[in-house]
């Protein structure tokens, strides 16, 4: 299900894309993945190489562990979903996750820089095929998560009709998009 129809064209940049290198801001000031003002969220800064996919630092914090001074599994998936969710929205459509897969391969110490990178394999209509993955301490070191995700295209009627319409308008977006 997270596998792309055989097929499908690997997808382009789209013409409106962030330019390569530049960084990607956070889409939601409370938000826990990137959210500047969230306490203990996993505060992701993030930029695209080539406006198609996504790196980025995270830094396991005290905030996250689920065994003492290791990282929580279900945070690790939450940098996944964070990561692969700015990927897609590269495409400058709005998408929601609706299913994440994710594989830990290491355990993840508190106070690692986990080095995350998300790509998007393929879209077929409004399924967005993505895989991501952490490596810890390098771009280039060991992998220790690895997730592959279906991504849903919604209108961005939806976030306001099951959130808050109100906080949408008030904030500004680098990831604004004109549906
Ligand atoms: C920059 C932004 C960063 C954001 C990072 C974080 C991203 C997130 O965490 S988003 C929040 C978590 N996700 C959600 O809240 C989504 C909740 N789910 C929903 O709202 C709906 O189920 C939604 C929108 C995904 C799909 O509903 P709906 O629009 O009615 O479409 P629906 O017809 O059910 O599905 C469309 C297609 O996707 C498929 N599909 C939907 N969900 C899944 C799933 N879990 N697994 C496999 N296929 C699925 C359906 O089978 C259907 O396929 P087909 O067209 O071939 O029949």
């Amino acid at each position: 299900m997270t596998t792309p129809p055989s097929g499908t064209e690997p997808p382009k940049p789209h013409p409106d894309a962030p330019a390569p290198g530049s960084a990607l801001g956070t889409h939601y000031s409370g938000c826990f993945g990137c959210g500047v003002d969230h306490p203990t969220g996993l505060h992701i800064s993030a930029f695209t190489p080539d406006g198609l996919s996504v790196e980025a630092e995270f830094v396991v914090g005290e905030p996250h562990q689920g065994a003492p001074l290791l990282a929580h599994g279900g945070v690790l998936a939450t940098a996944m979903d964070e990561v692969i969710g700015m990927s897609v929205w590269l495409f400058r459509k709005p998408y929601v996750t609706g299913r994440l897969e994710t594989d830990f391969l290491l355990p993840v110490p508190v106070g690692t820089t986990l080095h995350l990178r998300a790509w998007c394999n393929g879209i077929s209509g409004r399924k967005a095929y993505l895989e991501a993955e952490g490596r810890i301490g390098a771009p280039d070191g060991p992998v220790a998560v690895r997730a592959a995700a279906l991504f849903i295209e919604v209108e961005m009627e939806h976030f306001a009709r099951h959130g808050d319409a109100e906080a949408i308008t008030a904030e500004h977006h680098d990831f604004e998009v004109n549906p």
